[in-house]
């Protein structure tokens, strides 16, 4: 999958192409029926798949307030390439660019870079100047300009799926449902920093404490089922593990910092300080309590630890 920044990323020899556009947070199954049909137009026409998408989020411009991040870029651009994108061209969503009128739009980045042939989108995709442009526009300017318009019908499961239901759900910590609408668990990427050092010594679960990326997207206070991975995976080394996660502000120790922690299961050995790692979740186990004790908190780890691995189905 290549990687083109900006109109001006796009190699000056590009020939004709499938073009799907969206803003693809998340790369949802919603996301993923478009790409799939782009896919197929790419196929009978043969020609390549390019993904255009919008970073940062067009709502961070266009009303000053970015939605919380489902997948940080370079995540979005991976998805993308795995579901059948030869080429993703990221947009910076400028005032420059959402000032554009919907042919200017079409002309500038659809005809005269991208030279499509075929442009899928989702049905309820806007785009130009105050989001003027509809699927109707985009096939009226297709009929001038050579290329044929799809808007493939939201995936729905009951409700459409949507990156703002994915969100919602998220900040409920029903993560086993935003799975459902994602077609993979929701995972949140960051460093490994240091913490208050009671995991390992006062309670007796190490947890690895992530500087996550900024913007991320983080499920509701609560304790998780997930995994923690490594990034870049070390040959010959472990890099995933099944974990016990706990989002919250640590409230039996009149926490004030919202944190994102894990503990590998029945690992003490690991040595994760400045590590970039990943955390999936898979289920919610509880949510936060605040403790009157630090024994009836470990008490309920105990419990915490052997109820995912239940789930998460290590031995
Ligand atoms: C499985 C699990 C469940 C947890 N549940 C709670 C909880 O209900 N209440 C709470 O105050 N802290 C909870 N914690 C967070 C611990 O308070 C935290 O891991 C501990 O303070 C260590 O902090 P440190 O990593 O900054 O040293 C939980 C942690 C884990 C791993
Ligand atoms: N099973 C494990 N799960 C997570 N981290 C582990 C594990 N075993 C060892 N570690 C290491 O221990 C660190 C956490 O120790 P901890 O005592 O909780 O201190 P702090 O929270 O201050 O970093 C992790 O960042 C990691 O480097």
């Amino acid at each position: 999958m290549r990687r083109w920044d900006g109109l001006e990323g796009i190699p000056s020899g590009q020939g004709r192409s499938v073009v799907a556009v969206g803003v693809f947070d998340g790369v949802h199954r919603g996301h993923r029926a478009i790409l799939e049909a782009a896919v197929g137009r790419g196929r009978e026409l043969g020609l390549p798949v390019v993904a255009v998408t919008f970073d940062p989020h067009p709502r961070a411009v266009l009303t000053g307030t970015a939605p919380p991040v489902l997948t940080p870029l370079e995540r979005r651009l991976e998805l993308l390439g795995e579901y059948g994108a030869d080429a993703v061209c990221v947009l910076a969503f400028t005032k420059d660019l959402s000032s554009l009128t919907p042919e200017e739009f079409v002309r500038r980045v659809l005809v005269d870079r991208l030279h499509a042939a075929a442009v899928v989108v989702g049905e309820d995709f806007r785009f130009g100047h105050r989001a003027a442009g509809d699927v109707a526009a985009l096939a009226g300017f297709g009929a001038g300009y050579g290329f044929t318009a799809d808007g493939i019908a939201l995936v729905a499961d009951g409700d459409a799926i949507t990156s703002t239901r994915v969100r919602a759900l998220l900040s409920e910590g029903a993560v086993a449902e935003a799975a459902d609408l994602l077609g993979r668990p929701h995972r949140v990427e960051g460093e490994i920093v240091h913490g208050a050092a009671r995991g390992r010594e006062l309670l007796g679960f190490p947890t690895a404490n992530m500087d996550l990326l900024p913007g991320t997207a983080v499920p509701g206070d609560g304790v998780y089922a997930g995994w923690l991975s490594r990034v870049a995976p070390v040959a010959g080394h472990e890099s995933r593990w099944p974990a016990a996660i706990s989002v919250g502000t640590n409230p039996t120790f009149d926490g004030a910092e919202r944190t994102v922690e894990a503990y590998a299961l029945d690992r003490d050995d690991l040595e994760l300080y400045g590590v970039r790692m990943t955390v999936d979740f898979t289920a919610r186990i509880r949510g936060q309590e605040r403790f009157d004790s630090i024994d009836e908190l470990i008490v309920a780890m105990r419990r915490d630890v052997d109820l995912c691995r239940d789930v998460l189905g290590a031995a």
